[in-house]
């Protein structure tokens, strides 16, 4: 199969260098053009960029000069995967889905759009039955493909929906659920990047909006597709009551999360939990994506885990490892939650909605 030309926008960021990386040598996406600022276009990609990631920059990747973020200069890419600074990608991403542009975004604008998936592809590729219904009626109408656009969550609820959506399936509605978050620097972002002097021997317990994103996204995640197929029933306040503390600790890459669940219903034994979730197998994986993870949850039995050093590249950094699940004696069951925020929590849910997309004809 030719490969399919892919842009990638916000391309020297912390997001945007993941994407490099993950698309490098991909056997179904070529990296075509590159877009990020106006201090950045013209120059070619290893001049622009402050290439922050531990293994090398990939040689073609450098070589490219970077463009602006104009529609008309990626107009012959299938996949425009963007890693735009939130204050610029509203305006950017709209006129490419106007210019008949696919658009798989990090950045927060469009979550909340009624017709546009927000997808942690792990959890619910479902909604991108909404995108498929675009497709296909503007081709029953004789229309040329639409363009649109996919959003990928909040990085520290990406990590969150991961257990919860098997043990929904299973188990029935969680009523209560409360996380503290402990997240990496890299989530900061690299322009300017998180000062060291703030981290260094130190937690910060805030991050600007973050509570209630992850308080508003699970909602939407873990909602169900309405009944025209044009957009998601969010769960409301009432199904689901979601409290999260969010804290910045000094780890490069990899959000780890306490949470504690109180179902509705009777709660699971800790052993019934535990085989729900090793016995989880999302979509991707069914269908056979090439980046898909084995295991999309790993259960871990040590008393001392996840870490993110230690279990942040697992499955390549496309699986969330959860361990410590045991009782709590104020809700039903407490885990650790440890997911790679700039891979599943970002460039990686982006390659594999990519991927889905494609498995799915819709690219
Ligand atoms: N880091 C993470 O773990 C996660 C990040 N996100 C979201 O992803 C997006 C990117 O985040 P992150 O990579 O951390 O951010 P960075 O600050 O590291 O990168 C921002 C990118 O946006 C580009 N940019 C800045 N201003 C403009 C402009 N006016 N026009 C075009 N491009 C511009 C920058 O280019 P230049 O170098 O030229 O300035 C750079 O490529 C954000 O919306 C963020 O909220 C989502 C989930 C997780
Ligand atoms: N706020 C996240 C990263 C991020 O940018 O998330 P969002 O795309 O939801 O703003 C973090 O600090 O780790």
């Amino acid at each position: 199969m030719a490969l399919k030309k892919a842009g990638v926008l916000g391309a020297t960021g912390s997001v945007g260098q993941r994407f490099i990386q993950l698309l490098n040598e991909h056997p179904q996406f070529e990296l075509a053009v590159l877009g990020a600022s106006s201090r950045s276009a013209g120059k070619k990609y290893k001049d622009a960029v402050d290439w922050k990631q531990t293994s090398l920059m990939p040689l073609s990747a450098g070589e490219i000069v970077v463009s602006e973020c104009t529609p008309e200069a990626f107009k012959d890419c299938a996949v425009v995967f963007s890693g735009l600074d939130a204050e610029y990608a509203g305006p950017i991403e709209k006129a490419f889905k106007e210019a008949g542009l696919v658009v798989i975004s990090n950045a927060k604008n469009y979550r909340r759009e009624l017709d546009v998936p927000l997808v942690v592809p792990t959890v619910n590729s479902e909604h991108l039955a909404i995108v498929e219904k675009k497709v296909k009626d503007a081709a029953a109408a004789g229309e040329a493909k639409p363009g649109y656009i996919v959003c990928i969550s909040n990085c520290s609820t990406a990590g969150l929906v991961a257990p919860l959506r098997p043990l929904v399936d299973k188990f029935g509605p969680i009523e209560l659920l409360t996380t503290t978050t402990m997240q990496a620097i890299s989530g900061a972002g690299f322009s300017p990047g998180f000062p060291g002097i703030d981290i260094l021997d130190n937690l910060v317990p805030y991050i600007s909006g973050e509570e209630e994103k992850i308080e508003w996204e699970t909602k939407k995640i873990l909602g169900q597709l309405a009944a025209d197929g044009n957009s998601v029933q969010n769960l409301s306040d009432d199904e689901i009551r979601v409290s999260a503390q969010c804290n910045r600790v000094a780890v490069s890459d990899g959000h780890t999360e306490c949470i504690s669940i109180k179902f509705k219903n009777k709660s699971p034994s800790i052993e019934a939990i535990k085989q729900c979730l090793r016995d989880y197998e999302c979509e991707a994986t069914t269908l056979k994506c090439p980046s898909a993870p084995k295991h999309a949850i790993h259960v871990l039995e040590e008393e001392n885990r996840p870490q993110p050093r230690l279990d942040r590249d697992r499955d390549g950094g496309y699986g969330v490892s959860v361990g410590r699940i045991r009782e709590d004696p104020v809700l039903d069951v407490k885990m650790v939650v440890l997911s790679h925020n700039t891979i599943i929590g970002a460039a990686g849910s982006g390659v594999l909605i990519a991927e889905l997309l494609l498995a799915k004809n819709l690219l």
